[in-house]
């Protein structure tokens, strides 16, 4: 939850400023399919910053703890699912609030990959980076047309760790894994199907979430217990792997962005961003 500053004039006509608590995300549940869908809301591209990650996180826990039957995640931007890890978070840190950012990153990545309801990303936008990595720890996904997917880490110079790959390695052959994965490649929504990156193409964010519903409904009739002990079968040693390496992994993770030619280059890449941005 962020917190933002009302200004409002008050009865004695002085202005008083105000806190109030923003949720970044919403979670609705359908009371005819007991799914619920978490919407990530943080414009303009669902940048993962510190408050973000951790309404996810509340979002999913909540999800676990009311009976859903199921969980969607989707983006309330018309045009990005999440454009992944809010890079201003990298770039001259506050260090234990980016000790915090990679921790809860972390903490999203486990909780969503490893919940025993079924899961599907109805992306319903461009998805790169730490976006891959929310739709890649689903179980299904559905994403509109002409967009990207995929972790380009190795493009901007940086290593993805082991726990930010298996979601892939779950979903592509070994050797199409390496590959992108060297290259940095970024799949169109094409690519991604062909691939096998994303199950479904969808014309419109409706109709995405319409087949994630549907992919959740061909469970109706497996026993809930048994499935979601088969799920956590197939996903047990890459979780295990990492509560093993999780704090070494922060520890590398905060060495790595302090470089001082990493800043610079995160400094490089921000200027790009905004520079695209402008000329748009
Ligand atoms: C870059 C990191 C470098 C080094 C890190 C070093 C060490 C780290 C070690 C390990 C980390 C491994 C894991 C990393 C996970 C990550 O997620 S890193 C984040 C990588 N993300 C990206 O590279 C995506 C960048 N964004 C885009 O490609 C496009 O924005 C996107 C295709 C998503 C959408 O395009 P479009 O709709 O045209 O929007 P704009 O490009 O115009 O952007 C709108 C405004 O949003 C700002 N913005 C975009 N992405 C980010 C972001 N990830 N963080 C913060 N801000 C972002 C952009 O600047 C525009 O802002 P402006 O309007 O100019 O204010």
């Amino acid at each position: 939850m962020s917190s933002r500053l009302l200004s409002f004039v008050g009865r004695t006509g002085r202005r008083r400023l105000m806190s109030t608590a923003i949720k970044l995300t919403t979670v609705e549940v359908n009371d005819k399919t007991g799914i619920a869908t978490l919407t990530m809301c943080r414009p303009p591209v669902n940048g993962q910053n510190l408050e973000l990650l951790l309404d996810i996180k509340s979002s999913i826990n909540e999800i676990k703890n009311n009976n859903s039957r199921g969980l969607i995640i989707t983006s309330a931007s018309p045009k990005v699912f999440s454009a992944g890890l809010d890079i201003l978070e990298m770039y001259k840190p506050d260090q234990q609030r980016l000790r915090a950012v990679w921790t809860e990153l972390q903490n999203v990545w486990c909780d969503l990959y490893g919940i025993s309801v079924p899961t599907a990303a109805a992306i319903n936008g461009h998805a790169p980076a730490g976006g891959c990595l929310l739709a890649t720890a689903c179980e299904y996904r559905v994403m509109v047309p002409n967009c990207i997917i995929g972790l380009n880490e190795t493009q901007l110079g940086i290593i993805a760790p082991k726990w930010l790959v298996s979601g892939y390695l779950n979903i592509l052959p070994k050797r199409v894994a390496e590959r992108a994965l060297t290259q940095g490649r970024l799949f169109t929504t094409d690519e991604a199907l062909q691939e096998g990156l994303i199950d479904e193409i969808a014309n419109s964010k409706e109709e995405a979430v319409d087949k994630c519903v549907a992919f959740i409904g061909t469970f109706a009739k497996v026993n809930p217990v048994a499935r979601a002990l088969t799920k956590q079968q197939f996903r047990a040693d890459n979780l295990r792997q990492f509560h093993k390496e999780r704090e070494q992994d922060v520890d590398d993770f905060l060495s790595l962005v302090n470089r001082p030619e990493v800043q610079k280059g995160i400094g490089i890449y921000l200027e790009g961003l905004k520079k695209k941005a402008n000329k748009q």
